[in-house]
């Protein structure tokens, strides 16, 4: 069964947040998305600072917001800077945000995903492949894209968050947002975001965006899939493929209207 939609009047209301307190977001991400990250987090109006070296994430972290780990390009050195900034983050009650790129089907990234488990992400956003590679050892997709169905992904998201006591988003065709009992889906964007790369790690930063507002952790991390979703199914109405997707796809993040999302 599809889990409801989320009412657009919340999804404005947590708009209205995020462009107000402009969440300062460290983003631990991979080498292919740094730039894309960076613009839309200030496309939707978040601000975003890429601080990797272990001594200075493990001081940035506190500072920030929330925190984004993303392992798409995972090295022993990142690995190392990535738990320094988790364990100052947790210290400082900042949530963080796990996107497990490609988890399944390699050793070091697979070994450090379910480390990390242990220290309590706020949200782990991936795609149907990821969430179950994640969930149940299953192998993972093709590279970094999915080859499963995220309906197909929703019961192994709900176990996911149950067991790790966290927020799973669960993205494809629909996004399925739960916290293991209560869940929401959201519809919208199109096949074209994905035929560029970084839409998903981009909506993780998003997400962590929005996990550092008040109220509902389940309600902002659902808008914050609304948001790219709206802003992806009007950046395709307005352009001819990959290339003028993506400076189209910003102009509809920045110019998301909170009148219009309610
Ligand atoms: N078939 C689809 N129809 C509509 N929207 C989609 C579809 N597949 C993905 N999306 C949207 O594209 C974005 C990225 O989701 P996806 O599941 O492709 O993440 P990902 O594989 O982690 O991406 P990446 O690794 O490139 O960052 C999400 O906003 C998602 O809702
Ligand atoms: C293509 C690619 N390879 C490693 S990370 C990444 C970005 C998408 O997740
Ligand atoms: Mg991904």
């Amino acid at each position: 069964m599809q889990p409801d939609l989320l009412p657009g009047h919340i999804a404005a209301s947590i708009l209205l947040q995020l462009r107000t307190t402009s969440p300062l977001v460290h983003c631990m991400t991979n080498d292919v998305v740094q730039s894309f990250t960076a613009n839309v987090l200030l496309a939707i109006g978040a601000a975003p600072a890429m601080v990797i070296e272990a001594q200075e994430a493990a001081q940035f972290s506190p500072v920030a917001h929330a925190l984004l780990i993303n392992i798409g390009t995972l090295t022993a050195e990142r690995r190392h800077a990535m738990l320094a900034a988790i364990h100052a983050a947790n210290e400082s009650s900042t949530p963080w945000v796990l996107d497990p790129v490609a988890v399944g089907g390699l050793a070091f990234r697979t070994q450090f995903a379910h480390e990390v488990l242990a220290l309590k992400p706020a949200v782990i956003r991936g795609n149907a492949s990821e969430i179950l590679a994640l969930a149940s050892g299953h192998s993972g997709g093709r590279g970094v894209d999915s080859i499963d169905d995220a309906l197909s992904a929703l019961p192994a998201a709900q176990a996911l968050a149950q067991r790790v006591g966290t927020i799973v988003v669960v993205t494809g065709e629909r996004d399925y947002i739960t916290d293991g009992e209560n869940s929401w889906s959201v519809a919208g964007g199109g096949v074209l975001m994905t035929r560029v790369v970084g839409t998903g790690c981009a909506l993780s930063a998003v997400v962590a965006a929005c996990c550092s507002l008040p109220g509902s952790k389940l309600d902002n991390v659902a808008a914050a899939c609304q948001f790219m979703k709206i802003a992806g199914q009007q950046a395709i109405s307005e352009s001819r493929g990959p290339g003028s997707f993506i400076p189209a796809f910003l102009d509809a993040l920045y110019g998301l209207h909170v009148e219009a999302l309610a």
